[in-house]
């Protein structure tokens, strides 16, 4: 915006007319001052322009003195005192002059410093408005400068990828041509290795060819006297080529001589195998023959406190040859007091004494043992009080699971596995194959055990497996559901069985032994034959039981939970008598689902085609005299019974 025009008039005034100003602004502080009356300025001016003088004079510095002296003057002295008076209204002519000038020249003053402020004001407003657009300036250069910042920080990422692709190009291609390098250096030194050898190899050609040349003239002298010698070596292989010939004859006799005895041996080992068939025929004839259900009887040793009533012994083995008798006294006392002795003989299969040992009972089972390999269901049973020596007969001694134990001690089941081992061996030889799988069970108050698993029973006795049911698989066979099943694959397996089922067994004290076996256990083999050269098969069961203690409730003292497990043991060893006896009836109906033992044995007792052997062990104690004698009259009652015909059992 332009200034006004009286600005711009006032500016052309300059410096000159702010001069005057300064001076005018003196002046008033001088006429400031007039109200104290200064003396000299009046004198002055009453010599100066006298009161007549024009309010436009004012180009004039004037200087108002002070007013003027009146004299004093005569009454009548009037022109003197006229003159006085004109003197003063000169005075203050002069006076009001200077102060009107003052006046203009302060209008002036204020005027000029109006136009300045407008000036000044107008200024300002120019320089606001600059100044704001210098802000807008500076705010979008700020903003560019941050957009090109960002643009150059863009293009420098850009650029330092493309540097970073440019080096690693950069570097492969270095790494290419290194690689390069190296390879066209070792073709170098392959060459250069290629050609030395072959220089090399030239010479030594050279040097040979020499040397051929040599041998060649060498040869050909040498070749006149070859073609003599072979002439000579012709005649001699005409004479080896009879020889040969008439061997040749020899060889071929030979060869039909081989051929006929394989013929022979081929036939002879049908002829073996046919035996073998033969073999298991009469022998099983003969088991028919002595009975399928056959009872021996044990006696067991003095032993500890039996010892002490060793002299009135009730236990004697009348002398004869089968070895098959004994004889039971009992003492009494009559009604009058008096004491009578009575003898109970008895005659079993065979009776072993008190000093039989292991080796002499096993040779009699033997033959059973091998019914089974043969394919027959077999079982064994030990029968009698606590303490008679049934798990002895059955097992052997305690500690049976240590496998450096003496041999002789060992009872039936360890022999039973280390003599179908041999015989599966032998066997081989003839085309059988066999798989054994066994089990170990205990029936124990009607419910049945599995021995070998893992952990039978928790601290506290409670029972922690599976449900073990007994069931018809699909060959309507009997087995046991859940139950273990061990691969005997070796005889010394069955060291970690019996030890495992030891370990397992159900054990507890009563009064009659210190350690009484409270539970029937029964061992498992089956045993399954392929023969591949005759094509004959066959699938046997060995049952080995070791029966729970047979004493009767008054003797064995029990009460509680041992009164449970002696009546369990008595029904089930009764349902045992009533199964022979229905089968020895020929009953139409045989109770075997009465007890959990003979429903376990069903397809192994009595079943027409089985075998069974029952050991009657007792203790030759006075003490236990009347529970031997339960126990051999048990015994005798089975052994009266007469089952069926024992068939061989075919393999599924
Ligand atoms: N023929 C024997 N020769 C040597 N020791 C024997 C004989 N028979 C039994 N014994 C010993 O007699 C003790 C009792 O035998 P065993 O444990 O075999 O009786 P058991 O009828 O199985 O008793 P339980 O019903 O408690 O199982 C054992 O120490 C055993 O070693």
């Amino acid at each position: 915006m332009p200034p006004p025009d009286s600005v711009k008039r006032r500016r052309i005034d300059g410096p000159s007319g702010l001069h005057a100003e300064a001076s005018l602004l003196s002046s008033k502080g001088a006429l400031g001052g007039q109200s104290a009356f200064p003396g000299p300025v009046v004198s002055a001016l009453g010599g100066g322009g006298g009161g007549g003088g024009s309010d436009d004079d004012d180009d004039d510095e004037d200087v108002v003195g002070p007013p003027p002296e009146l004299k004093p003057r005569l009454e009548n002295d009037v022109s003197g005192r006229l003159h006085d008076l004109e003197a003063v209204v000169a005075h203050m002519r002069l006076k009001n002059r200077t102060a009107r000038k003052a006046k203009r020249l302060l209008s002036v003053e204020l005027e000029q410093h109006e136009t300045k402020a407008a000036q000044h004001e107008y200024d300002t407003r120019i320089l606001e408005a600059k100044v704001d657009d210098a802000e807008k300036q500076v705010r979008s250069l700020k903003e560019a400068a941050v957009d090109s910042q960002k643009q150059l920080q863009n293009e420098k990422r850009q650029h330092e990828d493309e540097l970073e692709d440019i080096r690693r190009k950069h570097k492969r291609l270095a790494e290419e041509m290194g690689d390069e390098q190296l390879k066209l250096r070792k073709s170098l030194a392959e060459l250069n290795d290629a050609l030395v050898a072959t220089q090399a190899s030239l010479q030594a050609k050279r040097g040979e060819c020499t040397r051929l040349e040599a041998t060649i003239s060498t040869q050909a002298s040498d070749q006149v006297a070859l073609e003599s010698s072979c002439r000579g070596l012709r005649a001699k292989v005409e004479q080896l080529e009879d020889v040969l010939s008439e061997r040749e004859i020899r060889i071929a006799e030979l060869d039909e001589d081989v051929a006929s005895r394989s013929h022979t041996i081929e036939e002879l080992e049908a002829k073996l195998r046919k035996e073998e068939t033969l073999r298991r025929n009469l022998h099983n004839t003969i088991q028919e023959l002595k009975g399928n259900i056959r009872v021996f009887c044990r006696v067991r040793p003095l032993m500890g406190e039996d010892a002490d009533g060793a002299s009135a012994q009730p236990i004697k083995l009348p002398e004869c040859e089968e070895k098959n008798q004994i004889e039971l006294s009992q003492t009494s006392e009559n009604a009058l007091g008096r004491a009578t002795s009575k003898a109970f003989p008895f005659k079993f299969d065979r009776v072993f004494g008190s000093e039989s040992t292991q080796d002499a009972v096993f040779e009699e089972v033997s033959q059973l043992i091998q019914s089974a390999l043969d394919g027959y269901p077999v079982c064994i049973f030990a029968y009698g009080q606590t303490g008679s020596g049934k798990t002895h007969t059955m097992q052997g001694p305690d500690a049976i699971s240590a496998e450096d134990m003496d041999a002789a001690v060992l009872g039936i089941i360890p022999r039973a596995v280390k003599q179908i081992y041999a015989n599966t061996s032998k066997l081989a030889e003839r085309g059988w194959e066999y798989t054994l799988e066994g089990q170990f069970v205990e029936i124990y108050n009607e419910a049945i055990q599995d021995l070998l698993a893992p952990s039978v029973r928790g601290a506290a006795g409670s029972d922690k497996q599976a449900k073990l049911d007994i069931y018809q698989d699909s060959e309507g066979r009997t087995r046991v559901k859940n139950v273990t099943a061990v691969s005997v694959d070796s005889a010394e397996r069955v060291h970690w069985l019996l030890a495992r089922a030891a370990e397992n067994r159900t054990v507890a004290a009563t009064n009659c032994n210190e350690r009484s076996s409270r539970s029937h256990s029964v061992f498992t083999l089956y045993l399954r034959g392929r023969n591949s050269l005759t094509g004959e098969s066959s699938s046997g069961v060995l049952n080995l039981i070791d029966l729970a203690g047979s004493e009767r409730l008054s003797s064995s003292g029990s009460s509680g939970d041992r009164l449970k497990e002696t009546q369990a043991i008595n029904k089930s060893l009764a349902c045992l008598g009533d199964v022979i006896a229905a089968l020895a009836k020929g009953n139409r109906h045989i109770p075997y689902r009465n007890s959990k033992l003979t429903h376990l044995l069903q397809e192994s007792l009595g079943a027409g085609n089985s075998k069974t052997l029952m050991f009657v062990c007792v203790s030759p104690s006075a003490a236990s005299a009347q529970e031997s004698l339960c126990s051999l009259q048990f015994a005798t009652k089975v052994n009266s019974c007469q089952i069926g015909t024992a068939r061989r059992q075919p393999a599924s």
